[in-house]
């Protein structure tokens, strides 16, 4: 077993300028599973979560490489591009949010894209589409209904969010009631209080509950990573939630004072990839929480690339959590296309 996590070998980094493999094709196909195994669970191994160390000096040099290198140009970033359109869950969590809100929104999922955009960049034949919409609780019904026929699954807060404190009882039957109300992918939140006490039994019995009170709606553990107070508790708690089921490890509500970052990402994708070579299962990724601008989702992509895979870049295996990326997204396409950036209100959102 790999007992290092920052330093653990790396594959080869792509040549700059290089697409994701097929990256369009593969987003017009109506399902990228490919025989993806879900997670089934193990037990819980604290003698292995006991060895996860992290460099955090390391991981920050290690994603500081990232950003600061040149990005993808030309046609290659208009393919990404589009790419990371079919990787957002298109996200709507405020607390004035409204029917009415949610249904902009999912009519934005249906249309992501300005038809003349489309058009100007012939991809009306490609399913570019979002990888979820993802709504609290009280708007699945109308997510649902307002996304019926275009495959798009309802993603739904649930386990009291964004602090994840209620009774637990009561934590359960929200993720069963987003369930029953159509409900296919679930983002539970987990207490931080039990990283901070290293309460791992605690921590995996919990999660052990909401996947199983999901069902087959697909499970996301959100791990509020800006409260864990260090990367090794990031870490370890990556890896308790992947032990006890989780399909997807998420950093972040958007709610902690700081959300997704390039460093804590790496703990986490680094732990994705101990476990798959431990377990042979693939986990996801979903950064989330203030990932608005293009060149940001263009970074995230590069990591994930260059650390797991060209395979990880599926919506299967990694979605973004954010609310206004795809305004960026659109705006940088009609600049590639065009050379000028268009006005906020020619890519309204919501
Ligand atoms: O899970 C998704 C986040 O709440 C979205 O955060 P954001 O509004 O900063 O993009």
């Amino acid at each position: 077993m790999n007992l290092r996590v920052v330093d653990q070998p790396k594959p080869a980094a792509p040549k700059d300028g290089a697409a994701p493999d097929d990256a369009v094709q593969k987003a017009a196909a109506p399902d990228g599973t490919q025989g993806h195994k879900r997670n089934p669970g193990f037990p819980l191994d604290l003698d292995w979560v006991g060895q996860v160390r992290v460099n955090r000096s390391a991981l920050e040099r290690r994603a500081g490489s990232i950003g600061a290198r040149r990005t993808v140009k030309k046609d290659y970033q208009l393919a990404w591009l589009l790419k990371a359109i079919t990787l957002i869950d298109l996200t709507t969590l405020n607390s004035d949010d409204t029917p009415g809100r949610v249904e902009r929104l999912c009519a934005k999922a249906r249309h992501p894209l300005r038809q003349d955009i489309v058009e100007r960049l012939g991809v009306g034949d490609l399913r570019i589409l979002p990888g979820a919409v993802c709504v609290y609780h009280a708007f699945v019904k109308t997510a649902v209904e307002a996304l019926d026929g275009t495959g798009i699954p309802v993603a739904a807060v649930s386990t009291a969010f964004p602090h994840g404190l209620a009774p637990l009882d009561t934590r359960l039957r929200e993720i069963e009631a987003s369930v029953k109300d159509g409900a296919r992918e679930i983002d539970i939140v987990i207490e931080r209080g039990m990283v901070l006490t290293q309460d791992w039994q605690g921590l995996y019995d919990q999660m052990k509950a909401f996947r199983a009170a999901c069902g087959e709606a697909h499970i996301k553990a959100i791990l509020g990573t800006g409260e864990l107070a260090t990367q090794t508790n990031v870490a370890k708690a990556s890896l308790v939630c992947m032990l006890a089921g989780a399909d997807f490890i998420k950093t972040s509500t958007g709610k902690e004072k700081v959300n997704a970052t390039l460093p804590t990402s790496l703990a986490m994708i680094r732990m994705i990839r101990w476990f798959h070579e431990e377990t042979g299962i693939e986990i996801g990724y979903k950064p989330a929480g203030g990932i608005s601008s293009a060149k940001t989702a263009l970074d995230y992509m590069a990591l994930m690339k260059e650390e797991l895979g060209t395979h990880w870049l599926e919506p299967h295996l990694f979605r973004f959590g954010a609310s206004s990326l795809l305004t960026d997204i659109e705006r940088q396409l009609e600049h590639g296309l065009t050379g000028h950036y268009a006005a906020d209100y020619r890519m309204p959102m919501v």
